[in-house]
């Protein structure tokens, strides 16, 4: 992708862009005329599919999110073209909004529903396929005094070169309500296709960065030991293994996971490489397959999305979807829809999830997530760590 060819475009110019990814690998975004395509599930999205690649131009792209449930309506468009236009890197003025913020649950509710979780987890174990991984999730509701500035809170969190940062138009609400938007940095690859050559980076495993760097270098080196956080992590490249080896001539994965970072978290990762048997299976199709992995969901994956159900008071929506893009040829990429937040208006909803295995300890999953939000905060100008309750940070 040649990003050095195009003069940054003013963030403003952007702010209507109904989907752009800026990553490691460039900048790639809708342009021109556009479509939506009509709404739906994951069951009927290789139909949807087929027929919007018989109308897409050689210049085309279709991208936007999936939701969460598998079941739940897609948000998805098609452009006539792709730009490939980096956001401005030079931020407007330090924003002064002021906020209030809500925590949706309590850090202490949260942690209660960790607990039930691992209690359940432990009566179920002597049962056939039990629970063995769930990721629960929390929220923070925040209001500001004015409009929230979509544009310049992206160009903030692209300013992590190691993540792709994400905006998407999702739709409105009501009939008249202010345009919603999903934006987001994340560290996750749930499928990259490129020909026949695909690439999955999944990640489940943390520990927050610290700005001592012995510290940070030791709380690395403690992730990377940590017999609780390599469970969590296996059984994530299990699930994908399995799903993608019927569709794959070959797979190859590295016998364990490397430490990966962004700004604010060190992860487990590991990179999964396979060959298509069909290269022309769109990549939107095969990332739909895998979503969502147990790095979102757990294992098995029917039970824990059943049990988030009921133990989140907040509906996921769009968080821990897939956010991406594929281009006429099928190739494209498609991230997990994570470190992110809804914007509306004002207000903006973000969200953090932990997999909890059991041996996790509720506290410290509490903390997970309070580190998780730091990206989103900062880049909204909130102090990074003002989610992570005092007892553990
Ligand atoms: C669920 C989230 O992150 C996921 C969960 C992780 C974990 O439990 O260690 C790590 C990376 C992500 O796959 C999130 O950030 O909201």
């Amino acid at each position: 992708m040649n990003t050095l060819r195009h003069r940054a475009a003013p963030a403003a110019a952007l702010q209507s862009a109904p989907f752009l990814f800026q990553g490691p690998t460039g900048a790639i975004g809708a342009s021109g005329p556009l479509q939506p395509l009509p709404r739906g599930p994951i069951a009927t999205l290789p139909d949807r599919i087929a027929k919007a690649m018989q109308h897409i131009p050689p210049s085309g792209i279709i991208g936007g999110a999936l939701p969460f449930e598998r079941d739940g309506d897609d948000c998805l468009w098609l452009a006539e073209q792709t730009h490939h236009t980096p956001l401005d890197p030079r931020l407007p003025p330090e924003a002064t909004l002021t906020w209030s913020v809500t925590p949706e649950p309590s850090a202490e509710d949260y942690a209660a529903s960790v607990a039930q979780a691992l209690t359940l987890m432990e009566r179920h174990a002597s049962l056939p396929d039990p629970l063995r991984k769930i990721v629960l999730a929390r929220t923070l509701a925040l209001s500001a005094d004015r409009a929230i500035p979509v544009a310049s809170v992206l160009a903030r969190l692209a300013q992590d070169a190691s993540v792709t940062a994400f905006q998407v138009a999702l739709p409105d609400t009501t009939d008249n309500a202010q345009p919603r938007t999903l934006i987001g940095a994340s560290p996750e690859l749930l499928l990259r296709k490129t020909g026949a050559e695909i690439l999955s980076h999944p990640l489940a495993g943390s520990a927050k960065r610290r700005a001592d760097p012995e510290q940070d270098r030791a709380a690395a080196q403690a992730l990377a030991a940590s017999a609780k956080d390599l469970r969590e992590h296996a059984i994530v490249v299990e699930f994908i293994l399995d799903i993608l080896t019927p569709h794959c001539r070959t797979l190859t994965a590295p016998s364990g996971p490397e430490i990966t970072s962004s700004d604010t978290m060190w992860h487990l990762g590991t990179p999964i490489k396979g060959t298509l048997k069909d290269p022309d299976t769109p990549s939107v199709l095969i990332a739909s397959l895998l979503h969502p992995t147990p790095a979102v969901c757990g294992a098995p994956r029917d039970r824990a999305a059943q049990l988030i159900r009921q133990l989140e008071p907040v509906a996921r929506d769009f968080y821990a979807g897939s956010v991406g893009w594929t281009d006429a040829t099928g190739d494209g990429a498609w991230y997990v829809t994570i470190r992110c937040a809804e914007i509306q208006g004002h207000r903006a909803r973000l969200y953090a999830g932990a997999g909890i295995v059991p041996g996790s300890v509720p506290a410290l999953e509490a903390a997970e997530t309070g580190a998780k939000f730091g990206a989103l905060l900062r880049a909204l100008g909130l102090a990074h760590d003002m989610a992570i309750p005092t007892e553990t940070n």
